[in-house]
């Protein structure tokens, strides 16, 4: 049973993140799409929230679910029995994302798969739809439906 691990803090799910979850589900048993809890990182959104927002745009995948864990991901891939971690990788993340890939192998014996992304989503992050929706940019087709809404409406309440 191969079961993959996308990690992240999701803050918010843009497209970029669903394309690589539903190209990595087709490719393994089971995907767990895990909000990674970093205490000292303010994030624009609740836990809850970030949860709830992948869970509703992974409703479609069948072998996909949505958890959160703190504390040291090797711990949560052994709990889980992952056999992969998998990351989108765009332009210029090669190097980090090498040295993390190694440093998770070292470390757990787990391998990471990188997912080339979609030149469609090639620059697209979450920090950067936040900064250009804070501006007034339009975000049409970077963001799920559901959570395009909800970053307008919570820039209405609190401006970055
Ligand atoms: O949401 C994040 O922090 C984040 C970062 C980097 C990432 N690479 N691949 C994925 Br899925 C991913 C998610
Ligand atoms: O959202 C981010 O911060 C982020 C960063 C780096 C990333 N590489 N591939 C993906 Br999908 C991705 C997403």
């Amino acid at each position: 049973m191969a079961t993959a691990l996308c990690s992240g803090s999701f803050d918010p799910v843009t497209c970029g993140h669903l394309n690589v979850f539903e190209r990595a589900a087709a490719q393994f048993d089971d995907l767990v799409v895990t909000v990674v809890v970093n205490a000292n990182k303010k994030t624009m959104f609740t836990l809850d929230e970030r949860v709830e927002m992948l869970r509703e745009v992974t409703a479609h995948l069948g072998n996909v679910r949505v958890a959160s864990w703190q504390g040291l991901l090797v711990d949560f891939a052994r709990e889980q029995g992952i056999t992969a971690i998998v990351k989108g990788l765009r332009a210029g993340d090669f190097n980090y994302e090498r040295s993390m890939a190694q440093m998770n192998h070292t470390l757990t014996g787990v391998d990471t798969v990188f997912i080339a992304s979609d030149p469609a989503y090639g620059s697209v992050s979450s920090s950067l739809v936040k900064q250009v929706a804070a501006a007034g940019g339009d975000l049409t087709g970077l963001l799920p439906i559901p959570v395009h809404s909800r970053l307008l409406e919570r820039l209405k309440v609190q401006p970055v």
